[in-house]
């Protein structure tokens, strides 16, 4: 594409061209440059883009775009908003990937890789060929790539795009954060359904308050279109958050819940620690549904994957079929079974209301002591962390409060912050996250649950920001053949 014609989304700059190069690539990282790339210049939290466009110039970029003028002499479109250029230049660029495509957006506090995860698995039984985004990685068909960010930014998220349907994916799931949505990641992205599953405290360093929050959330649905498209925003009509998001809307709006009026609703459900069996209605057609998620976090999830579904025109015995295969996602309360008599449950639950949901579940089928390891994110919102602690001690009969990525904080100073929520007596303290989980395990006892929260599917600990392998299933898995057999 030359020049010219990939800046015409910018029209109200008008830049003087004195040459017209042909652009081989779009560039938000001065160090992926080559010969024939355009360097936006996006001033990040930690450093300003802007300070590598001479080295830019030298690595052979033909233009710049940048919010000041630069001392290159290369041409340089001076723009108000970087990153929000970078989005209409990328869709331009890729070809707006996203119209030829059926794009689902799933935000919400909780739940978004398990709803994407059920919707991916639906879709994939409606022969449907799907590209998955999300926290665990990114997913064409079934090949894995790693990924950085649950939503990346709008560059290398239409370039993703466009990789998607040059590999005939049809279909796409892709969670969207409220980080995403506030810093423009997902402008330019022609979503057809939003699906919400929630929205409890979490985030609040970035986000401030909770009304921006839900702001912040609002925008997905905002972003939606008009009223007479065929796009649909699908909510959670027991969530109160979800009256403000209907009116953020034009389009569509199909509700799924248990307790208040819904036109998807589960009725008659029952929990055990094999699965969770209930009455799906969905727009008064009624089927039967026996899965193996359990809790009623599931119910809710199902729900909202069974609505996305239908309204993306999979029949509902596809729908009912994939939900009752589903052996569950990864890290999401994921069992650890080595034969032991005690149950090991590995979760991603790293909010307070996660990981109430997970405790009341595995509360209603205790027979013995539960037991939760607990700890909380470093450079993450305080305010969940007293939080976080007061629900493990209310729910657990013993508490044990560790290390989960403590980043750039101090370990203990982050546990100061949890007990601040507590009694004195309540729990117990180990830091060593291997060292807690070992520790649970030799004094289980027959029929104790074992809750390990907050990792779920991560590889790692991230310790003074350099990541060390550590992964909460191995050491679990190791601490049960060492201790218990
Ligand atoms: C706070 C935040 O969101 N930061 C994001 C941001 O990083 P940053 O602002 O620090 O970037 P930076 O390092 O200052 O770089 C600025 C610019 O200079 C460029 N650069 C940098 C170095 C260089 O040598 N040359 C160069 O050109 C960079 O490519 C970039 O364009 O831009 C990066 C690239 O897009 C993101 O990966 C990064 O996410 C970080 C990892 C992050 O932790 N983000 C969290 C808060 C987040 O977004 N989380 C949500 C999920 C939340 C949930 O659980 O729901 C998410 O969607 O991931
Ligand atoms: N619908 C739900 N309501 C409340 N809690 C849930 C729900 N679904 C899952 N959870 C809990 O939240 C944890 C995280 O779930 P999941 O990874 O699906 O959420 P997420 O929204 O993708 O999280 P993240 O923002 O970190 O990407 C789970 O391990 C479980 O404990
Ligand atoms: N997406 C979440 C994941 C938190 C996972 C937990 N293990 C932590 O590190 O706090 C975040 O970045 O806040
Ligand atoms: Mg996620």
């Amino acid at each position: 594409m030359k020049l010219q014609e990939l800046l015409e989304p910018l029209r109200f700059q008008k830049t003087q061209l004195k040459e017209n190069p042909e652009v081989y690539s779009l560039e938000m990282d001065s160090r992926n440059i080559t010969n024939g790339t355009v360097f936006i210049c996006i001033k990040g939290y930690t450093v300003d883009g802007h300070d590598f466009a001479i080295q830019a110039e030298k690595q052979g970029a033909v233009a710049i775009i940048a919010e000041r003028p630069l001392s290159v002499s290369i041409p340089v479109i001076i723009v108000k908003d970087s990153k929000r250029a970078m989005a209409r230049l990328a869709c331009h660029f890729y070809g707006n990937p996203t119209e030829k495509m059926h794009l689902i957006g799933v935000t919400g506090t909780n739940g978004k890789t398990t709803v994407t995860h059920l919707i991916e698995r639906i879709m994939q039984d409606a022969s449907k060929k799907t590209g998955l985004i999300g926290t665990m990685y990114t997913k064409i068909g079934d090949i894995e790539q790693e990924t950085r960010n649950t939503t990346p930014e709008s560059l290398p998220l239409q370039g993703l795009f466009k990789q998607m349907l040059e590999e005939q994916v049809d279909t796409v799931m892709m969670e969207v954060s409220s980080h995403a949505l506030h810093m423009g990641r997902v402008r330019g992205c022609d979503f057809d359904v939003a699906v919400f599953t929630n929205l409890t405290q979490d985030h609040l360093d970035y986000h401030q308050s909770m009304e921006a929050y839900l702001y912040a959330k609002g925008l997905l649905f905002a972003q939606l279109g008009n009223t007479f498209s065929d796009k649909v925003a699908v909510l959670n009509a027991d969530d109160p958050a979800s009256l403000e998001l209907a009116r953020l809307t034009t389009v569509d709006v199909v509700t799924y819940g248990i307790n208040e009026q819904a036109d998807i609703k589960a009725e008659n459900i029952s929990i055990t620690p094999a699965g969770t069996k209930f009455d799906l209605i969905a727009f008064g057609n009624r089927e039967t549904i026996s899965m193996k998620l359990i809790g009623m976090f599931s119910v809710y999830n199902a729900l909202a994957a069974t609505a996305a579904a239908l309204v993306s025109n999979v029949s509902l015995p596809v729908i009912k079929e994939s939900l009752q295969q589903i052996q569950g996602v990864a890290g999401r309360f994921e069992p650890v079974d080595e034969g032991q008599d005690f149950t090991v449950i590995v979760d991603y639950a790293h909010t307070g209301d996660s990981l109430e949901n997970v405790l009341r579940t595995v509360k209603e089928f205790a027979k013995k002591q539960i037991i939760a390891i607990v700890g909380c994110g470093g450079d993450r919102d305080k305010t969940k962390r007293p939080i976080m602690a007061k629900i493990a001690v209310n729910y657990a009969d013993r508490a044990i409060f560790t290390s989960d990525n403590p980043r750039s904080e101090d370990p203990e100073q982050i546990i100061k912050d949890m007990i601040a929520g507590v009694n004195k007596g309540e729990y117990i303290t180990i830091l060593d996250r291997e060292q807690a989980i070992n520790q649970a395990i030799k004094e289980a006892n027959q029929n104790d649950i074992i809750v390990i929260a907050g990792k779920g599917h991560e590889t790692y600990q991230d310790i003074g920001g350099k990541k060390h392998h550590f992964d909460d299933r191995e050491v679990a898995r190791m601490a049960i053949k060492k201790y218990k057999s």
